[in-house]
């Protein structure tokens, strides 16, 4: 092979370096993985190439015998894994190899250097994957040498795992791609088997790669021994070289659930997926009839980095009668179910479909249909019979599959059914609806909750207290999604969901005996405060839409309440960090007639009108109920002068 220029010094990018420091220093003890690495890129190089001869008439690459040959050389300790794929140019060498373009490695270079210990590195390492990079764990030195289809001129880049790499050109590469890696020494007992060995690598792509559906080949020496013709004369052995493929090659998912391991499944699922985990569930599917097709589903343990991320995309991959179409098929799945991964091979559709088609495709919506609703079962299975997967699930996931409450109306009742809560009813627990139903006090109509920004910030906000004091559940919505659904008029068992946060809220509706009594006291506290109460609506006429006597409070002086259908101050929040403009809304000041800083302004107010107290008591008062529900002072320095005087006048008379 000539090298046709000075191979060039190019410096990995800052976060790539970290990484490999990482890998060279292997923090990580599975280090047989960087084969199932390889194999995994080298098949998908292999799809591709496939592909793109079935579309690309033109492309003068003879796509004939697709394969993955691993060359181990025992004595030279060096161990090359070739694949006749699509290969790379130079730009995507550095591009692809040299950067890792992902957006999500700062985000673990910032979670490893707070991880405590190596097992703590190592499942963030299982939850970010680290693909190519992983050769660095088994090997000083590393080369590729690859060149694309369709290209004359291939390249060779190198690194040894420092911080810099080389780059040139290549004029005579085969084309696809040879990774070889200059093995580091053998060391058991850090992991670090022996690479170049037939029987070895025999086992690890039985164990890690034997669903590939492309040939993995190796040389192997056989050794055949013959007894001698004739008698007395030692037998002879000859040893020939045979070409043996190591993989069975089955497709997973044509076949049924009990032929296949737990092992191979979750092999295949860290191939199709790219992941480092294990799948929480796995869900094989078969339809036949009009449109044939099989699925092979798996929801993983572990979020990605990158499942809030805006470019991110759904990861189900299209297969056409085994024939690899494309990844992250967004027409396969639905955006809320975009953590679910796996393959969907289709029987009759053309090997020519592009996304355009897919769109318009009546029995690629037909599929989606019918996948997104066994998703959707067997969420709901595992949150009946699995309670510790389910959490597993809701604390990755749950966020994401709310998101289907606002998007999926077809499917809404059975995504709230399949969707837990945290509530006023356990410290820490989450319920179902059904649960809460179950519980709800006689005569409560609603489903009540409040949203906020967490569960602790929700917990103390004022609202809550007269709930908690008659004991009545609320649930507690944190998820910025929970402002979306639980606003849009959803009903769970023919009830509606209520913010306790929004709207006249009359709890002694609820219990009828008393409420004979309570109707006297608000006759009461209405002529008692209808002074007051007009003053305070003037006074405050730019921050409140009315004062009013509050029925939800039990502790605290006043709250804010927004209209039923008024959006609550954390979406408006919501809308302008997302760059709209969104107008400030104002909302009704309830106040609370038993509490001594009330009382003490009405009588204040009806000794005098004009007190100089009064009005700065009254901003005091509204300033304190937006504190205390967690929101934003709109001029802080204001309320810090008016509470400064307030105290000063207070501790010197
Ligand atoms: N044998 C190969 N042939 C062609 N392209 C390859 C090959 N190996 C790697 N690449 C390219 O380099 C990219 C980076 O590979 P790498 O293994 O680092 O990450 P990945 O496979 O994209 O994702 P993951 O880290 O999740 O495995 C691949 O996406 C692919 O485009």
């Amino acid at each position: 092979m000539s090298v046709s220029a000075q191979p060039e010094v190019h410096e990995f990018q800052a976060e790539s370096r970290q990484l490999l420091d990482l890998m060279v220093h292997s923090i990580y003890s599975n280090k047989d993985s960087f084969l199932r690495e390889l194999i995994s890129n080298a098949s998908d190089a292999l799809d591709k190439l496939r592909l793109e001869s079935l579309q690309n008439k033109d492309l003068d690459v003879d796509a004939s015998d697709l394969h993955i040959q691993l060359v181990p050389d025992t004595e030279g300790r060096v161990l090359s894994v070739v694949d006749n794929g699509i290969g790379m140019n130079r730009d995507e060498v550095i591009g692809l190899i040299g950067t890792l373009a992902r957006s999500g490695t700062a985000e673990l270079r910032r979670k490893l250097a707070e991880a405590k210990d190596s097992a703590a590195s190592e499942e963030l390492i299982g939850q970010f994957g680290i693909g190519f990079y992983s050769t660095f764990m088994v090997a000083d030195k590393v080369t590729l040498v690859t060149r694309k289809a369709g290209e004359s001129t291939g390249t060779r880049w190198e690194s040894t795992g420092d911080g810099t790499y080389t780059i040139a050109d290549v004029d005579d590469a085969p084309q696809g791609t040879s990774v070889i890696l200059t093995l580091k020494p053998v060391d058991t007992e850090d992991h670090l088997y022996d690479y170049a060995d037939q029987h070895k690598l025999r086992a690890l792509v039985k164990k890690y790669s034997d669903f590939i559906s492309w040939p993995i080949r190796m040389d192997v020496e056989k050794t055949t021994t013959t007894p001698a013709e004739e008698e007395d004369a030692e037998p002879v052995t000859t040893t020939t070289v045979e070409t043996e493929t190591l993989n069975s090659r089955k497709a997973l998912w044509a076949k049924s659930k009990d032929e296949v391991t737990e092992d191979e499944y979750k092999e295949f699922y860290r191939h199709v997926a790219h992941a480092w985990d294990d799948p929480l569930e796995t869900i094989p599917f078969k339809a036949e009839g009009t449109f044939e097709y099989q699925a092979l589903l798996f929801i993983p343990t572990q979020a990605p980095f990158d499942l809030f991320m805006r470019e991110r995309t759904t990861g189900v991959s299209l297969y056409v009668k085994r024939v690899f179409i494309m990844d992250d098929c967004d027409e396969l799945m639905p955006e809320y179910l975009r953590f679910v991964k796996g393959v969907v091979d289709a029987a009759d559709l053309s090997l020519n479909v592009s996304r355009e088609i897919l769109q318009q495709d009546r029995q690629i919506r037909a599929i989606r249909r019918r996948l997104t609703k066994k998703v959707i079962s067997t969420v709901a299975d595992i949150q009946s019979t699995r309670p510790d997967d389910y959490q597993t699930f809701w604390q990755n996931f749950g966020r994401v599959f709310k998101e289907g409450l606002v998007n999926d109306l077809d499917n809404r009742d059975a995504i709230l059914k399949a969707s837990s809560f945290e509530s006023t009813n356990s410290e820490d627990g989450l319920t179902t609806l059904a649960d809460y139903v179950g519980r709800m006090v006689s005569g409560q109509k609603s489903i009540y909750y409040m949203t906020g920004e967490s569960r602790k910030q929700i917990e103390n906000s004022p609202h809550l207290e007269a709930f908690r004091a008659k004991g009545i559940e609320v649930l507690l919505f944190s998820d910025p999604v929970d402002e979306m659904w639980s606003a849009s008029g959803i009903e769970f068992d023919g009830k509606s969901f209520q913010s306790i946060a929004k709207g006249a809220v009359d709890l002694d509706e609820l219990d009828d005996a008393d409420k004979s009594e309570s109707e006297d006291e608000k006759a009461k506290d209405a002529a008692e405060y209808g002074d007051l109460l007009t003053w305070l609506g003037e006074a405050l006429t730019d921050d409140i839409t009315e004062a009013r006597i509050s029925h939800r409070l039990t502790e605290s002086a006043a709250c804010l309440v927004g209209d039923t259908f008024s959006m609550s101050p954390q979406l408006e929040k919501l809308y302008r960090a997302s760059g709209q403009d969104v107008p400030r809304s104002k909302r009704a000041l309830e106040i609370n007639p038993d509490h001594p800083l009330v009382k003490g302004l009405n009588e204040a107010f009806a000794a005098s009108t004009d007190k100089a107290e009064l009005e700065p008591t009254a901003k005091l008062i509204y300033g304190m109920a937006v504190l205390a529900e967690g929101g934003d002072l709109t001029d802080p320095a204001e309320f810090a002068k008016l509470l400064a005087a307030t105290l000063t006048a207070a501790i010197t008379t």
